[in-house]
This record gives structure tokens, sequence and C-alpha cells, in this order.
């Protein structure tokens, strides 16, 4: 265990394509703390393989949708210096990919689509091994599902930490030792060795995950983006880089929506006090943003963020007033089905709460169990077409003024719900979709422009 060692994770537009990860490799080499790679897959073939695994096909759109990956694994390898040494174990795993894809449309089987999911990782980390052997430095491939030890839930593993970390200390730290290891991100298998994975954008957390494990001093996320900003900047021109974040406030970030960082990715590194880096793998030397224990200045409001995709349940019974253990009942259904609920707002006579309801994930199929489940216990309203818009901050509660602020900026618009006050981390808003841009373009500028 060296207390030198640095994780550098690439995101996947860091690697999608030959010159992106040729950028990435010279990050890696340049740091000769860095001995550990985490890759995504190529920017696109998630998706396209999460529509083979979720979209019912025919034997031709499969066929489509496997050409349109292999293209673009196809467009790397050519590139290579010595495309011979890597072209027959690419050739092996596109080979298997193809066998799920047609598996998994008929068997329909929780277990195929990770396999299948887990594909586009382990193409990426056997070419960016061989794109960093090219400059000069011993690589290899080492399969993550060696040491990411987790639970058998499909789709949304949950990693065994203590597996991890004497998997990990027996089987990896040895292999840093003689050579650069690229591994892949948002891949995991549980005891019976099955593939898992993580969830999307899981490849942050495999970092995270092996940073704690081997008690790494730093973790880098490379991504396309020169680190974390006050808001998305693709939704707000004037967005701009925070040199540093708390793990704290990352972690709100995280969880309310700012996608350049996996929601799970803070918790590894407070537990073990793993330093994050976020920057550009395109451009690094714009420098970063730095996560860490302690900051320097925790200001009231430090960024904005959106998460799209919310649902709002209104859940009503008309006894509620004297029912007393209703909301135990509702809360114990969701913690049931593993949800969790941001925001909740009470009456005399109903309970509202948000759900988070991405297309094609693992939490559209829980939510629709439980409502189905709710509604056994009483009448239940489901409205979509919500994002959820939220100010990360410091001790927001207690600060003067910050809330007026807020709402001045905010005034024209219709607010669904509200939450403030739980904790000094937040306050949010759920939105009509249509609104959330504005929103955050306005608050952007009254509060960091
Ligand atoms: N607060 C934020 N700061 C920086 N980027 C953000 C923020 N919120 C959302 N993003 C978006 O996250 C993107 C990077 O995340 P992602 O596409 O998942 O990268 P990767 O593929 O490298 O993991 C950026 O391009 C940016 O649009
Ligand atoms: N490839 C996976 C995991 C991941 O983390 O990707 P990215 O780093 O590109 O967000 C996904 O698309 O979900």
């Amino acid at each position: 265990m060296s207390k030198s060692l640095t994780i550098a994770k690439f995101g996947g537009t860091s690697v999608a394509n030959y010159a992106a990860m040729q950028n990435c490799a010279r990050i890696v080499v340049n740091n000769t703390a860095t001995r550990i790679v985490v890759v995504s897959a190529a920017a696109g073939v998630t998706n396209h393989l999460v529509s083979l695994a979720h979209t019912p096909m025919t034997q031709e759109q499969i066929g489509e949708v496997c050409n349109a990956i292999v293209a673009i694994e196809m467009a790397i390898v050519d590139s290579l210096a010595e495309p011979a040494a890597v072209l027959p174990k690419l050739n092996d795993l596109l080979d298997e990919m193809r066998e799920l894809a047609y598996h998994e449309e008929i068997l329909h089987r929780d277990d195929l689509k990770d396999q299948l999911l887990s594909m586009g990782e382990r193409m990426s980390s056997l070419l960016f091994s061989a794109v960093i052997a090219e400059q000069g430095q011993p690589a290899i491939n080492f399969d993550v599902r060696k040491v990411l030890r987790t639970d058998s839930e499909f789709g949304e593993a949950v990693p065994q930490l203590e597996e991890i970390s004497a998997l990990s200390q027996r089987l990896l730290q040895p292999e840093i030792e003689h050579a650069i290891v690229v591994t892949q991100g948002f891949v995991g298998a549980d005891e019976q060795g099955k593939t898992t994975t993580l969830g999307r954008g899981g490849s942050d957390f495999t970092a995270a995950l092996l940073a704690e494990a081997l008690h790494a001093e730093v973790c880098e996320i490379w991504t396309d983006v020169a680190g974390v900003y006050t808001t998305d900047p693709r939704i707000a021109e004037k967005a701009h880089p925070l040199p540093e974040l708390s793990f704290e406030e990352a972690a709100e970030m995280a969880t309310f929506g700012a996608k350049v960082l996996h929601p799970a990715t803070m918790e590894p590194a407070l537990r073990k006090n793993v330093k994050v880096f976020v920057g550009s793998s395109k451009a690094p030397e714009q420098g970063g943003t730095w996560i860490m224990r302690d900051c320097e200045h925790e200001p009231p409001y430090r960024a904005i963020t959106r998460r799209k995709d919310q649902v709002m349940v209104t859940v009503k019974t008309p006894k509620m007033m004297y029912a007393q253990g209703f909301l135990q009942q509702v809360f114990g259904i969701i913690a049931k089905h593993r949800l969790s609920v941001d925001l909740v707002t009470t009456s005399e006579i109903s309970v509202s709460f948000t759900l988070d309801n991405p297309a094609n994930s693992v939490a559209q199929r829980l939510n629709k169990e439980t409502i189905a489940e709710l509604e056994t216990i009483c009448d239940v309203n489901v409205e979509h077409g919500f994002d959820l818009v939220t100010v990360v901050g410091n001790h927001m509660q207690t600060a003067k003024g910050v809330s007026s602020k807020i709402f001045a900026a905010v005034s024209q618009y219709n607010l669904r719900m509200i939450c403030f006050g739980a904790n000094p981390h937040n306050l949010s808003f759920l939105v009509n979709e249509s609104d959330s841009a504005d929103i955050v373009q306005h608050l952007h500028k009254a509060l960091f422009e």
C-alpha cells in the first residue's frame, strides 16, 4: 500500500476515440504515482448496450446496433500502431457481445443484461492498455470482476466493501508493482462470479472504491469539463469551474444531478479521506476542482444543480387524520423497494413526495412496483414531467438573506414543491420540466454572475 498512489478514471468522452485515448495516456504516464486506471466505455457504447438490453428488437435491429458498436471499437483498433496485438481479444469480446444480445432478447434475464452492459468497459480497457503501452509504459488489462465484489442486485449492484478491500490488496496491489493496471469502471461480480453493474455513471464510484481499498492518496476523475462548475455549463454559459469543494458539497451536487460525478463517489473518498480531483482530459493544463475534507471557504451557496425525470407521487387516505402509522406504512413500502425520496410535503390528508425516474433504469421498475403496492393501502396520484432544481451550499438555513435572494430569482415560476431546512447544504424546488433550464439560468445570474 503506497501513500502516494493515484487512481485515474477516464469517462466515456475521454476514451471515445484513439486521439482522446492518447490525451488520457499522456496524463497517466506523466504522473508516476498513477498506477491504476479505471475506464468507462467509449462514448455512446453503453447507450447502445442499454437499448439492446431494454428495448424489444428484431434480429436485424440487434445486428444494426451491434454494428454501430463494432464501428466505434474498430475505429480505435485501426489507429493503433500494432492492431494485431489486440484484435483477436477484441473480436472475442465482440462475439460475446453479439451472443449475449441475441440470448437476452429471448431470455430477458437480469444477469444477462448486466453481462451485456459490461462489454463496453471490457473493450475500452483492452484498447486503452494498448494505447498506454504505445507510450512506452508496461500496461496490463485487469478484469475488475476479480476484486469488485457486489451483491446480486443486477443493474444497481451494491459493493461489498470488506471483500473489495481484501481482494484488491491480494490480487490488484501486486500487479501495480510492475505495470500500469487498466481496469473497468461500472462493472462488478457477485459471489457466484456473475457479472453485475453499479448503475449508470458508476465508473467514478469504481475508482473511488478502489482508491479506498488500496488507501490511495488521490482519485482523479478525468472528463470533458475542467472541473465541477457552478452549474452544468450546458445550461448556463457563464458557469465557471470551482477550485475547491468539500466532500459534503460534492456529494449533494452529485445526488441532486451534477452528472459530472456519480452520487456514491464521495462515500469511499470520505471514509478514507482520499482527495478527489476533477479535470478535463482534453485540457489538463487548465487545472480543475479539488474535493477534500477541509476547504478554505465554505460559502452559503456554491452551485446549482438540476435533476431531470422526477415524478411526484401524492398518497391520500380519507382516514389519515385518525390513521396513526399511515406515514410509517408508506415509507416502509418505499424503503422495502430500496428507493430514496428527496422531497416530502405533508398536509392533513395527504403526503406528496418525489421519486427519481430516469428512462430504462432499475429505478423505473422499482417505482412501478412501489406505486402498485401503495395503491393497495391508499389513493395514489402520480404526476410526471418535473425536474428538481437545487442550490447547494453550506449553513444555508442560518445564513441571512440567502433564501430570500433565491426565492426572488425564481419569483415568476410555478414551484410545485420546496424542500429547505432539513440539512445545511441544500434548498430544492420541484419545477415543471419546461421551466427548469430558465430557472437554473435565472438563479445562476442572481447568485454567481
Ligand atoms: N456542475 C457541473 N459541473 C461540471 N459538469 C457538469 C455539472 N453538472 C452537469 N455537468 C455535465 O457533466 C458532464 C460530464 O459528465 P459525463 O458526461 O458523465 O462525463 P464522463 O463521460 O466523463 O463520465 C459535463 O459535460 C457537463 O455537461
Ligand atoms: N459506461 C457507463 C459507466 C460510466 O460511468 O460512464 P461515464 O463515465 O461515461 O459516465 C455509463 O455510461 O453509464
